[in-house]
């Protein structure tokens, strides 16, 4: 078969899913990567491997398996050094090997973002010990939030309101890190208006931005997303040039996520996805290129034209509550027939439930972000995971 580019995704979860069908329309072969069979990236693509990417062995040799023109990773836990190397002999990996490297490590983005660029940022240490971490907190006063340096999706990570809490969160934060570095950063608590995500696409066009998205977190976990933000002119040219200033330094070409905190007029940066942002899910129904399509265009070196929005939009996430591998989602025809705005959904179809594990997402365009907002969550709870195990 003739197609376009050999793309090796490394992450098959429900982001990579809607990659591969974006990279598929344009003509690409996929083969989706992770470390359990039936994930959502893989029942799409063209070939799948299972294997852990945090082993170093075993990812060389999926990628001299295949030869991929593109790697593209879907999440962080992946050894990025082979990605370093085989990045040095010529293959290209999305948007750089630098760029997986600095976003996988906390400490490492930060130094980029608050020292190199001097970008605004919450106040901050690393620690490496209790003692440390006792010593951060003196430095960003309480509350503080305690974060592994190698973490995502808000694991291990916890917000300290008084000094007895240290030392639970420090343990916690060590028992719940991904990889061998016992090292957290204390963050100062932000007490924002609000949050964003930044949706920032570095393609052969320049950098452009799609109009900013609002998100509500429990838990360090994204629950419901919406866009536009309502934010005023000068805070969203504020976070545009740091997001600009962060994507040309980390080089490359795709979407990234870029993280910001807004308080009155003030934007403080907090951290960015290389790749497409679970809360960006809701541009599969606000854009005419959503985030997914948007990364595939800039990584194959397409043109990358000005967004169109659609409307007010949101999304709302389905989680699961339980350990199950036998259970099935229902509710999908109430939940899809709102009277009011239009709804559409994306059940993942992983293969296995855990308490709090995203099962699927709701998608709503309204009159206005509030109604958006409402049909979403309303949608969501209309679905019902039934486990039969
Ligand atoms: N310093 C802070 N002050 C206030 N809230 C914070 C702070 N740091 C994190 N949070 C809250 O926790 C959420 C998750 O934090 P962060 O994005 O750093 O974690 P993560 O594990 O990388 O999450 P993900 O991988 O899903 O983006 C933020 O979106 C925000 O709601
Ligand atoms: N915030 C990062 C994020 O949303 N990542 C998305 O979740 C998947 C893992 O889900 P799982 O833990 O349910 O397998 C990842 O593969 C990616 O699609
Ligand atoms: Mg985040």
């Amino acid at each position: 078969m003739a197609f376009t580019a050999k793309i090796l995704l490394l992450g098959s979860g429900e982001l990579g899913r809607e990659f591969v069908i974006s990279a598929k329309r344009l003509g690409c072969e996929v083969i989706a990567c992770d470390s359990y069979a039936g994930a959502p990236a893989m029942q799409v693509a063209d070939g799948f491997e299972i294997f852990s990417m945090l082993d170093a062995e075993l990812l060389r040799a999926a990628i001299e398996r295949h030869q991929p023109d593109y790697i593209v990773p879907e999440i962080e836990a992946i050894r990025t050094e082979v990605l370093a190397d085989v990045e040095a002999q010529g293959r290209t990996v999305v948007p750089s090997a630098r760029a997986t490297i600095m976003t996988m490590n906390r400490d490492r983005i930060r130094e980029v973002a608050a020292v190199e660029l001097g970008l605004r940022t919450s106040r901050y240490r690393y620690a490496e010990t209790l003692e440390e971490v006792l010593a951060g907190a003196e430095h960003t006063g309480l509350p503080c939030v305690i974060k592994p340096v190698m973490s995502s999706s808000g694991k291990g990570q916890s917000t300290v309101r008084s000094p007895d809490e240290l030392e639970r969160a420090w343990n916690y934060a060590v028992a719940n890190m991904r990889g061998d570095r016992s090292r957290v950063i204390v963050e100062e608590f932000v007490d924002f208006d609000y949050e964003i995500t930044l949706l920032t696409v570095r393609s052969r066009d320049g950098v452009s931005f799609c109009p900013p998205i609002g998100h509500r977190q429990e838990r360090g976990d994204y629950q419901e997303s919406w866009q536009p933000a309502p934010m005023t002119g000068h805070a969203l040219a504020a976070a545009q040039d740091m997001a600009r200033a962060v994507v040309d330094n980390l080089g490359g070409y795709g979407i990234f996520g870029v993280e910001f905190f807004v308080k009155g007029e003030d934007v403080i940066f907090s951290e960015l996805s290389p790749r497409p942002h679970d809360t960006g899910m809701v541009t599969l129904i606000s854009q005419d290129l959503s985030e997914f399509d948007l990364h595939a265009r800039a990584i194959l070196g397409l043109p990358v034209p000005e967004v169109q929005a659609r409307g007010a939009s949101a999304s709302a996430v389905l989680l699961a509550d339980r350990e199950s591998a036998d259970f099935r989602v229902e509710g999908l025809a109430d939940a899809l027939a709102a009277q009011e705005g239009h709804v559409d959904l994306r059940i993942f179809a992983k293969p296995t439930t855990r308490p709090y594990r995203r099962m699927g997402v709701t998608l709503a365009l309204a009159n206005d972000t509030d109604s958006a907002r409402r049909i979403a969550a309303d949608a969501a709870a209309k679905l019902r995971i039934i486990y039969e195990g």
